[in-house]
């Protein structure tokens, strides 16, 4: 049984130490919060033992009448694991904490690539993290870009892609993030960091991206391109596609026209949160001209990331190949639309 300890209990940290309670081969030691907000009192009444990730404000969460299992450091020290899940580059300030307490740590996309062993992908490159003591869980972009790509590569070949991302301004519980009303080129600078992000995974994909910003909260939507080293019908790509388990080929009838309906779908699905894990590719959008392939997803930022750091728990633990880990992480969680 592993043990698993959260530091950074915000929208990814919550939904990993949900997801975490699922499997059957790990436990939750618990999550760190800085301060006793309706998170905190989220995890109590969830039972998720609960610590201070900041040692001098204990007597916060005393008067709020929330008790602690202790400091952050604890925590970690007590798990084999620990998923750092704080606002980016707040991991980097946590990493000497980490390895002083020799315990391998998971980091998010909104650290740099540069402080880790790897960036990781479960489909990508998931015998990379084997081992490893820091890793990165790469952005829900590049998760999404990653998954779509290993398996073009794997069949057709890349030449190059090409991807504009349409960016959702910030998440639901983000009041101060925008655009409100604007519509912005984000990066302006070209290639926006999702390409090189990707080549974290994939060192030798040719790829080059575009980023904007929009006044929309639900999710990301990607127009992708990709040039391909063969030919197949864009019913041979969607076959392919199909056979992906966290790829989800809207289909036509459905009616989904955009990021609204689709998260009315998962809400109706019963989906915890109204999580949408898959990428979720519109089945008509797969089109062929010669070697280029065009299609649109949607990305559900919230929560594409979410069995990628199960999967890397176990990656790095070594407890498990990546086939094991992601049917056994689809399967605890209810992947598959
Ligand atoms: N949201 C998204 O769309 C995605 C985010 N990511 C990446 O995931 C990481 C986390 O992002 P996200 O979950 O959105 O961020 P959030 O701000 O939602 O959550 C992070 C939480 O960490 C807590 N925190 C702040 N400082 C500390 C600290 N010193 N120690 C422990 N906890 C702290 C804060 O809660 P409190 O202070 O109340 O304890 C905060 O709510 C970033 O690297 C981001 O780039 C990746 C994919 C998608
Ligand atoms: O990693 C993300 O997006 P990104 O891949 O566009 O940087 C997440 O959606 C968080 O992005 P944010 O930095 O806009 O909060």
């Amino acid at each position: 049984m592993l043990t698993v300890g959260i530091n950074g209990y915000g929208t990814i940290g919550k939904r990993v130490a949900d997801a975490v309670t699922q499997q059957p081969d790990m436990e939750l030691a618990g999550v760190a919060k800085t301060r006793p907000n309706f998170e905190a009192q989220t995890a109590v009444r969830k039972d998720y033992p609960l610590y201070t990730a900041v040692e001098e404000r204990v007597e916060l969460f005393e008067e709020a009448g929330i008790g602690l299992a202790g400091t952050v450091s604890e925590l970690v020290e007590q798990s084999d694991v620990v998923v750092d899940a704080c606002p980016s580059g707040i991991g980097a300030d946590n990493k000497s904490m980490y390895e002083s307490l020799d315990t391998p740590a998971l980091y998010q996309g909104g650290e740099d690539a540069d402080l880790v062993d790897t960036s990781f992908n479960a489909r990508g490159n998931y015998s990379a993290a084997a081992g490893a003591s820091h890793v990165r869980v790469v952005s829900c972009n590049t998760t999404g870009l990653s998954r779509l790509l290993t398996p073009l590569q794997e069949q057709y070949g890349v030449e190059k892609a090409r991807v504009t991302l349409v960016r959702r301004g910030g998440d639901p519980g983000q009041t101060s993030r925008g655009p409100i009303n604007d519509i912005l080129p984000n990066p302006i600078t070209v290639p926006s960091h999702h390409g090189p992000d990707v080549n974290t995974v994939f060192p030798d994909l040719d790829i080059d991206t575009l980023g904007m910003k929009v006044p929309a909260t639900l999710m990301h939507l990607h127009s992708v391109n990709v040039t391909l080293e063969s030919s197949p019908t864009a019913a041979d790509v969607r076959d392919l596609l199909r056979e992906e388990s966290r790829l989800f080929l809207v289909p036509e009838s459905m009616a989904i026209d955009g990021a609204g309906k689709l998260k009315e779908f998962a809400h109706d699905a019963g989906r915890p949160r109204g999580d949408v894990w898959e990428n979720c590719v519109w089945e008509e959008s797969i089109s062929m001209e010669d070697n280029d392939l065009y299609l649109f997803e949607a990305i559900h930022q919230e929560s594409d990331v979410v069995p990628e750091n199960v999967d890397a728990i176990r990656a790095v633990t070594e407890t498990a190949d990546a086939n094991e880990s992601i049917a056994t992480t689809n399967e605890t969680l209810g992947i598959g639309l």
